[in-house]
């Protein structure tokens, strides 16, 4: 039997961002491994014209969640969602569901962020950072509460190169950082932002450091564990392979590629390209969970949760599988043959910017315009173009993260658990795990259907044909031009052509005495 399914059986458990990528596979694997669990709540807010109801009742009818079903037939009575906005104050929770919640959760796991790069510093500190102070306040009133457990981020710490599993002090103070936010103006907020955020990439994982240090500032006497995923990717084994149903990180980019739209990009190919499956940063944080209410460390303990250290991957070998998929299991409808090109140089980068995306965008586009067609390939490729761009410091850069705590963890484990709940992601294989990543971003992402598959390779031989067509157009036209104007190009003509002569005549006359 497992303990830690069976520590959270009968507990309440809070999940914030429970409609995330993180949050889905979290909530899937505690109702498939724990079904008698008593309740999951989970602080949700309206988008998209969509009703909490509507948004749980997706989630609950999703491809995800089949499984489950089987295992925990009345899963809609357990999930209890809650309305609430965590950029506002006390989340918008009514009066009553904030006392359930305070008087019955057991286990918190805060997963809600802003993950964009480009957010602005006011609404990413207010959910990566107040909301998680504000969440803290919540959880020191809550008498039955075991364990909190915070999920950062590998990169809240990426202006360092080795990173330890402890928090690192900020140059700022959260809590001057929040009280000024509510005084200064947007403009204001903006133009200091680049200054604030130092050495740090982007607005994003400088406020994830903030909340690291806003829990370790506001611990108490609670039970809190932090974990710090890197690059989470697409489900490796569990409830199947290859489940991924959003385009952060690589995704948005292995569809660009699959598609044809991206063939360069500005990386570097020995760099370790830190990827980690989702349902093993699931597993770590329901480990973690069970470790941190049962044992209860004494101070806040870090636990990375990557894959380089221990099981490396660098950016070529996975370029590299990826397009060995793309070979078995094209995408449809693509606008060139995939193709790879990893530089980390800058001119050669602006080289293959230009002639690899920008040149047949406008190209594409002119036909468009010539078929009485809107033209729309520029704007697509501006934006590929940007999304790379502002991917490109994590791949052009390798970070050592140790894992003591993850591996005392995973020893700490009985057998059984260590299968239910596996982190253990030396037991990866990439190849397997990138080639079941590309399927799933074609099946679950772009929804194709496989019985599509020779359509597409028929499609990629169309344009295989037509890229030789236009180069041998091409090369015909730049030879014609340059004969033209050039009396050195019309001297290496002619010597090419009596030299094929030449040897033409020698080797009729040759085949000529042999008979
Ligand atoms: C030679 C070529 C390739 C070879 C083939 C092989 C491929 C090999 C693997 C692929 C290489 C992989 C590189 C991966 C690099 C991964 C680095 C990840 C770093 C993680 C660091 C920290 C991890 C975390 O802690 S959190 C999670 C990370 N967060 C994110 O990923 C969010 C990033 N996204 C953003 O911040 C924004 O979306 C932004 C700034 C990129 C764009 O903002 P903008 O306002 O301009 O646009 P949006 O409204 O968001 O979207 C507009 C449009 O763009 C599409 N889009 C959005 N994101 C992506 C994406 N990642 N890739 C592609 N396309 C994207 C989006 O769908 C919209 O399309 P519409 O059609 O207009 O709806
Ligand atoms: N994905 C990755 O590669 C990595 C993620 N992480 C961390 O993991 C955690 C989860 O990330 P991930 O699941 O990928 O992110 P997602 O963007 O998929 O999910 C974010 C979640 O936060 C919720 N949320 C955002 N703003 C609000 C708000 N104002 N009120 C209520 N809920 C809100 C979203 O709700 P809604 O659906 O309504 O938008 C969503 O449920 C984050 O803390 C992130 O920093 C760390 C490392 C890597």
């Amino acid at each position: 039997m497992s303990m830690i399914a069976a520590f959270y059986g009968g507990k309440s458990i809070l999940i914030t961002g429970a409609t995330g990528f993180l949050g889905k596979v979290l909530m899937e694997k505690l109702f498939r491994t724990s079904p008698d669990l008593k309740v999951i709540y989970i602080l949700v807010r309206p988008k998209a014209g969509q009703t909490l109801q509507q948004r749980v009742f997706q989630i609950l009818n999703s491809k995800l969640f089949e499984k489950v079903k089987e295992v925990c037939p009345n899963v809609h009575e357990k999930i209890r969602a809650i309305y609430a906005d965590l950029s506002q104050n006390d989340f918008a929770i009514s009066k009553e569901d904030m006392q359930e919640l305070l008087s019955c959760t057991n286990i918190i796991f805060h997963c809600a962020a802003t993950v964009r790069f480009d957010d602005t510093l006011r609404h990413a500190v207010q959910l990566n950072v107040t909301a998680t102070r504000q969440l803290l306040l919540m959880a020191s009133q809550m008498p039955k509460l075991e364990a909190f457990i915070h999920i950062s981020t590998a990169y809240s710490n990426c202006n360092l190169k080795h990173i330890d599993e402890v928090i690192y002090p900020c140059p700022v103070e959260p809590k001057k950082i929040i009280d000024s936010l509510e005084w200064l103006d947007d403009a204001i907020i903006e133009e200091i932002a680049p200054k604030l955020i130092r050495d740090w990439p982007n607005i994003y994982t400088y406020t994830k450091a903030l909340g690291e240090m806003v829990v370790q500032q506001e611990s108490r006497n609670l039970n809190i564990a932090i974990i710090r995923p890197s690059i989470v990717g697409a489900t490796w084994q569990e409830p199947f392979p290859g489940w991924v149903d959003n385009i952060n990180g690589p995704n948005g980019l292995i569809i660009a590629a699959g598609k044809g739209f991206l063939r360069a990009l500005k990386a570097t190919p020995k760099a370790v390209a830190d990827l980690i499956p989702v349902d093993t940063v699931v597993n770590l944080m329901l480990a973690v969970g069970w470790y941190t209410a049962v044992h209860r460390p004494k101070s806040t303990l870090v636990y990375h949760s990557t894959s380089g250290n221990l099981n490396p991957c660098n950016w070529h070998k996975m370029g590299v599988q990826v397009l060995a998929t793309f070979e078995k299991i094209p995408l449809e409808r693509a606008f060139r043959r995939p193709y790879a090109n990893f530089t980390s140089n800058n001119f050669t980068s602006q080289y293959w910017n230009a002639v690899s995306h920008r040149a047949p965008a406008i190209i594409y586009d002119c036909y468009l315009r010539l078929t009485g067609r809107k033209p729309r390939m520029t704007k697509v490729m501006n934006q590929i173009l940007r999304t790379a761009s502002m991917l490109e410091y994590f791949i052009n850069r390798s970070w050592e993260w140790s894992t003591y705590n993850t591996e005392m963890l995973m020893s700490e484990l009985s057998p059984e658990d260590q299968r239910v709940f596996n982190f253990d992601v030396r037991q990866l294989n990439w190849l397997e795990y990138i080639e079941n990543y590309v399927l799933g971003v074609k099946k679950y992402l772009l929804k194709e259907d496989m019985a599509g598959i020779p359509e597409a390779k028929q499609h990629l031989k169309r344009l295989r044909n037509i890229h030789y067509l236009f180069n041998t157009a091409l090369f015909l036209i730049v030879w014609r031009l340059l004969i033209a104007r050039s009396q050195m190009a019309r001297n290496v003509w002619f010597f090419i052509v009596s030299f094929c002569y030449k040897f033409l005549s020698y080797f009729r006359a040759s085949s000529t005495l042999k008979v």
